[in-house]
């Protein structure tokens, strides 16, 4: 209710006032709205914050450079970079892609060169692909980064390190000497968000400038390697683990909540032709868009909650210094990212032109977040170089497999019993127990399929790198199978855990079900070629669907409504709380720039002749067409 957090509507916003405006709002939420104990906002509003703001500042500030301090400063240097940074007296971002490359982190271009008699690290970026390029909060709004760079000692290369970069002023906030920085220009979405440029050119920093908590250079010139320098690329980690939540199933959520409200609203066409016109969601095939998806966002949080725990277990381990989880967390957050962005992305898109025209309106909220999901197929390690990291994993686990009985998230690859579906109806393909099975077979024999053709290629000859890369789709399916069963299985588990009444856990395990159903309709090439179902079984898993659908329809408005999402959150002309849709669209469209005045003098000024000569032609006063 507090007015200052109340948006103005976005669309009807230049990309400065949104950038300045997401500033203002960011930081009164984060410094006088919210109780704080230290640095991390506390209490209820903060959980509303994350769902409230549709355009933060300082993501990068807070998401990752802040949390980067934590994780590879010594104590030190935490002590001397957190209290400022907590407290926005410096504002950091993470400067690691460069223009050059991005996915590719052994290619990074920037170097740290020490130079000993003056105890410095002289950085550059000896050419423009070296120069850093998209970090969030960095073109207008940073004044330091965390820069990920070639450290050099005496013309020997160590490997990417972070550094302590200052780049502004922090009186002027003017760039510092050697330092260009800037905007990268508009973008399909965080139009708030100032995603810069960074070219150094001999810009020296102090020697304790080089955050040292995995190692360290002495003054002599020295390199100290301090731990597993894996944890270098600790960050990433943690964001994929973090990001699935606010920024797959949260917006998902939103864009379920609009499109399935509006389609209880929209009547169009007849299924009767005896009776009135239905509300579009009274269509299978409606059903068939929207739901799946609900059920995404459900599935996705519950799989999300698992992997945030299994990242904090982890987190509490390596502080003793065990790093053995790792390798499998590495695996399952860069795969969960990849396959959970790839379909909540689409998700977002199908249901948005299950809205017709007005889905296409900026009006009905929904561009909006399309496009901010594409995002996150790209950002935070592209989806396709995810999955193939994700599918190393399993490869060389389903080779471990042949001699140990593995565990964790991938202990199914070692499961050598009877997995055959005795499947003879479609009820019996809505249990999940049955559903779970039926996508560890699908993953198991997957990750097989794709090692055995790489192996057989070797043999003939083909070497090993060649033969990773022409077989990369296969590795590909096999992650995104490798992260499908995970999801229905950690689904499986939470719901039948979760201590609710018996109308929620059936509607969950209802959710749950179709969930696990649209992905095995969806994939049923697989489920076939692996011998998990017959042609038969096919036909029963689509049947299951479309049941489940049916016994969803009534509930389908109150499952979204349980989001909670205000209108002010929503910003959806579609689906406000009232259903009122044209009249809020009318609304809307009225209040668009374009129509503050009846005539828009600008481009009238090149029609005006034209319409006089129409004019004078009409009235009789004018010469025969020229045409
Ligand atoms: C908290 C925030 C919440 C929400 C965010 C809100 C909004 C988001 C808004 C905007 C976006 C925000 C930020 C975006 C930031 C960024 O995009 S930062 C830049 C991200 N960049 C990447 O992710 C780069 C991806 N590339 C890589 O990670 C690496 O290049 C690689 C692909 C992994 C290859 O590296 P390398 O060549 O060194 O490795 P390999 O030879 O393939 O493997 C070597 C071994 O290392 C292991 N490995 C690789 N990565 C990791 C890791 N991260 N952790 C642990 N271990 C890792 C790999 O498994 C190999 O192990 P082995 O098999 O045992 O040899
Ligand atoms: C909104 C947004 C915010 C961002 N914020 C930040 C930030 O704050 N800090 C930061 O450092 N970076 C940031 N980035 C950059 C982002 O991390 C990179 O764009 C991302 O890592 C992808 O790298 P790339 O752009 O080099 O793509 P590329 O890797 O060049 O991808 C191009 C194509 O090559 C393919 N490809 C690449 N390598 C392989 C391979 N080994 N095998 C098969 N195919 C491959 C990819 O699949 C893709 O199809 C941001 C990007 C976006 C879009």
């Amino acid at each position: 209710n507090d007015t200052s957090m109340q948006h103005r509507n976005l669309n009807h916003m230049t990309r400065e006032e949104r950038f300045s405006e997401a500033m203002r709002r960011t930081l009164y939420a984060l410094k006088v709205l919210l109780p704080r104990e230290g640095w991390t906002p506390v209490g209820p509003e903060m959980k509303y914050l994350a769902r409230a703001i549709k355009e933060f500042t300082f993501i990068i500030h807070a998401g990752v450079f802040i949390p980067c301090i934590m994780s590879y400063g010594t104590n030190e240097q935490i002590a001397k970079w957190f209290p400022l940074a907590a407290d926005f007296r410096i504002i950091g971002t993470y400067a690691q892609t460069e223009l050059g490359h991005g996915s590719f982190l052994r290619g990074l271009e920037t170097i740290a060169t020490y130079d000993r008699a003056n105890q410095e690290f002289i950085i550059n970026c000896p050419k423009i692909t070296a120069m850093k390029w998209w970090p969030g909060d960095m073109g207008k709004s940073a004044n330091h980064v965390l820069l990920m760079a070639e450290l050099v000692i005496d013309g020997k290369k160590y490997g990417m390190h972070g550094f302590m970069v200052q780049i502004r002023d922090l009186t002027t906030h003017e760039p510092l000497p050697g330092v260009t920085v800037g905007d990268i220009g508009a973008k399909l979405s965080f139009e708030s968000v100032d995603n810069g440029f960074l070219y150094l050119q001999n810009v020296r920093i102090p020697r304790e400038n080089l955050l040292s908590k995995l190692s360290e250079v002495h003054p002599d010139g020295t390199y100290i390697k301090k731990g597993n320098q894996r944890l270098m690329y600790g960050s990433m980690v943690r964001v994929r683990v973090n990001l699935i939540a606010h920024e797959i199933v949260m917006p998902l959520a939103k864009a379920c909540t609009i499109a399935v409200r509006y389609s209880a609203v929209r009547r169009q066409g007849l299924i009767n032709p005896s009776k009135e016109e239905v509300p579009v969601l009274d269509y299978v095939a409606q059903q068939h868009k929207l739901l799946p998806q609900v059920a995404t966002v459900f599935m996705a949080h519950f799989a999300a909650k698992q992997l945030v725990k299994m990242h904090h277990d982890y987190s509490l381990e390596v502080e003793k210094g065990n790093t053995s989880q790792l390798p499998e967390l590495h695996a399952l957050s860069a795969g969960m990212k990849a396959c959970l962005s790839e379909q909540g992305a689409a998700g977002a898109e199908i249901v948005r032109r299950a809205c017709g025209g007005h889905g296409y309106s900026c009006g009905s909220g929904l561009p909006f977040i399309v496009n901010r999901m594409l995002a996150t197929c790209t950002y935070e390690g592209e989806n396709t170089v995810m999955q193939l990291q994700c599918a190393r994993y399993l490869i060389k686990c389903a080779d471990q497999a042949k001699k140990d009985k593995l565990t964790g998230s991938v202990w199914y690859l070692s499961d050598f019993s009877n997995m055959s579906c005795t499947a003879q109806t479609f009820g019996d393909l809505q249990e999940p127990s049955v559903l779970v099975k039926l996508h560890e077979r699908r993953a198991k024999c997957a990750v097989q399929h794709a090692g055995k053709k790489m192996q057989n290629m070797v043999k003939n000859g083909t070497p090993a790198h060649d033969a990773w890369n022409m077989m990369a789709t296969l590795l590909i399916n096999a992650a995104r199978a490798h992260i499908m069963q995970y999801v229905v299985g950690t689904s499986v588990t939470y719901i039948s855990e979760l201590s609710c009444s018996a109308s929620l856990k059936k509607i969950l395990t209802q959710l749950c079900a179709l969930y696990a159903l649209h992905n095995i309709n969806s994939n049923c090439g697989d489920f076939v070629k692996f011998g998990c179902l017959t042609s038969a079984q096919c036909d029963l898993a689509q049947e299951a669907e479309f049941n489940l659908l049916k016994q969803l329809r009534p509930d389908a408005v109150g499952i979204v409504d349980s989001f909670d999402f205000t209108d002010d959150i929503l910003q959806s002309c579609l689906g406000a709380y009232d259903g009122n849709v044209y009249e809020r669209l009318f609304e809307w469209a009225k209040q668009a720039p374009m129509n503050k005045t009846e005539v828009h003098q600008d481009s009238y000024q090149y029609l005006q002749p034209y319409l006089h000569e129409g004019r004078d032609v009409l009235e009789g006063r004018g010469r025969n067409s020229k045409l």
